[in-house]
């Protein structure tokens, strides 16, 4: 049987990379990505403003809406603090169960909470379910027409404090036109544009950074 983008993914990770080295996971996925399959990972160009942010801010808690294949979540959880948290959501059952794998391979297991499931519904469960009163960080990287609904959600249930950071992926390409707009236009939020490109591409595409103002 034919085997999935995501499973010749992980096949490159466990061929290329070295356990427990994330680094190691991130250049073979970029790599595969670059030679051999183009994937919806953020990628190393738009991967480095992630890493900027996230070690500006440096998070004890972190919400992933999309995991994909764990690429960002690897990106991420590499640089956070020891006890940190980071709460990764998943829609696609089989995406999920490669991104389990390649967080595995990057031995980062300890700080990742893979959930899978839709946005929606579990947003209004994050502090029941995790015991989380605010996120520090989110990473916005999921369906598109889901930023929007997703962030006035999160403002509903309270995970937004003064200082929290929005980062969106994909703001250009594929777009989130309605999600800009708000967010730009929101006297609750000061936001910033770092124009970059759509991963393994020349397509441009950007990453919009918000800070809620409470
Ligand atoms: C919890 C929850 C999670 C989800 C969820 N989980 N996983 C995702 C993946 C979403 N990501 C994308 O669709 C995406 C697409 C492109 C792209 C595609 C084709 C092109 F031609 C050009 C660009 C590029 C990217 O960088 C992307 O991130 N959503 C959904 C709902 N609820
Ligand atoms: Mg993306």
């Amino acid at each position: 049987t034919q085997s999935t983008r995501p499973q010749r993914l992980l096949g490159a990770v466990q061929k290329n990379a070295t356990r427990g080295q994330p680094h190691s996971v991130l250049k073979a996925i970029d790599q595969f990505c670059t030679h051999t399959e183009w994937a919806m990972n953020v990628g190393d160009e738009k991967g480095c403003i992630l890493d900027s942010v996230v070690s500006e801010v440096n998070p004890a808690t972190v919400l992933e809406l999309g995991t994909y294949c764990g690429y960002s979540t690897v990106r991420i959880a590499s640089l956070l603090p020891p006890h940190a948290k980071l709460i990764t959501l998943e829609f696609n059952p089989d995406f999920a169960a490669i991104a389990r794998q390649v967080i595995a391979w990057a031995g980062l297991e300890d700080k990742v909470q893979l959930v899978e499931g839709a946005s929606g519904d579990w947003i209004p469960k994050m502090k029941e379910q995790f015991g989380i009163t605010t996120f520090d960080f989110v990473f916005l990287d999921h369906w598109k027409d889901r930023y929007l609904p997703d962030t006035k959600l999160m403002e509903e249930c309270g995970l937004l404090r003064k200082g929290t950071v929005l980062l969106a992926d994909n703001v250009i390409c594929p777009g989130t036109p309605d999600y800009l707009e708000y967010i730009r236009n929101s006297p609750r939020y000061k936001s910033q544009y770092f124009k970059s490109h759509l991963e393994y591409t020349k397509v441009e595409d950007g990453l919009e950074k918000s800070v809620f103002q409470g």
